[in-house]
């Protein structure tokens, strides 16, 4: 995909094609990250470039296609989570569900899921009744379910704005390396925004390093966070003074 697109004091100007089963987009606050998402799901009308995903063609300004978001094969949670007010929280994991799930399929799925997120126990409870980790726990629930439950050929991409956000770190622990598993089986391809080099390594995700708009640099984690890894190592053995 090539993007550019002029937003707030950013020209955002990527281009970037997603070759492994995860890739993390890391940069500093402002840099750009989530209208990179909002582009790919269709939310934001780019003001130039192309993404093509899997030979189709979602964006092409020149020729004026445009794919809406509720037709691409792209599922979202987004970094506040949006859940329905007045549906539980099963109703709110279970509407993502996708027409190719065979309805046995679908109760071990939701299972799976609820008890990947560790939110089986509040499956009757309202958003107004939930904290803010549990509500993101919900939201991205619903986006997983939704990408693996996806009904055109082939998979949906799923894209995770700081999914692992407003957990404690016992819990991301367990739900990155989860997460990260149950996805591969499913073969589910995910573009996720993290501020966290730690998370990034767990997840042994391709990094695209975006400042300013731009990308400054795209490869294995190793070779794009590594030095920044040995630094904040090399802090904690000092420790403060
Ligand atoms: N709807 C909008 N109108 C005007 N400016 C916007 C809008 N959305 C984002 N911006 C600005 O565009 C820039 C990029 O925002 P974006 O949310 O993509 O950054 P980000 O890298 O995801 O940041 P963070 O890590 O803080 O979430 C920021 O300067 C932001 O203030």
């Amino acid at each position: 995909m090539s993007i550019e697109h002029r937003v707030g004091a950013i020209s955002l100007d990527v281009r970037f094609a997603l070759t492994k089963p995860w890739t993390v987009l890391f940069g500093p606050s402002g840099s750009g990250k989530t209208t990179v998402l909002r582009v790919i799901a269709g939310f934001v009308h780019p003001d130039s470039g192309s993404i093509v995903q899997k030979g189709n063609v979602l964006v092409d300004r020149v020729s004026g296609v445009f794919v809406p978001p509720h037709l691409r094969p792209v599922r979202t949670a987004a970094q506040t989570a949006r859940l329905f007010p007045n549906m539980t929280v099963h109703s709110n994991v279970t509407y993502g569900l996708g027409q190719s799930a065979r309805p046995d399929d679908t109760s071990r799925i939701v299972d799976e899921i609820t008890s990947l997120f560790r939110i089986q126990e509040l499956a009757d409870r309202r958003p107004h009744q939930l904290s803010g980790g549990e509500k993101q726990r919900v939201s991205v629930a619903r986006a997983v379910v939704s990408a693996i439950t996806y009904e055109g050929s082939g998979a949906a991409l799923l894209l995770l704005d700081e999914p692992f956000s407003g957990l404690d770190y016992a819990m991301r622990d367990q739900l990155v390396d989860g997460l990260r598993t149950y996805l591969m089986r499913w073969k589910t391809p995910v573009l996720s925004v993290t501020h966290d080099v730690g998370e990034a390594f767990q997840l042994e995700a391709e990094v695209i390093r975006i400042t300013e708009g731009k990308i400054v640099q795209q490869g294995s984690v190793f070779e794009v966070l590594g030095e920044e890894r040995r630094r904040l190592m090399s802090q904690l053995r000092v420790g403060p003074s």
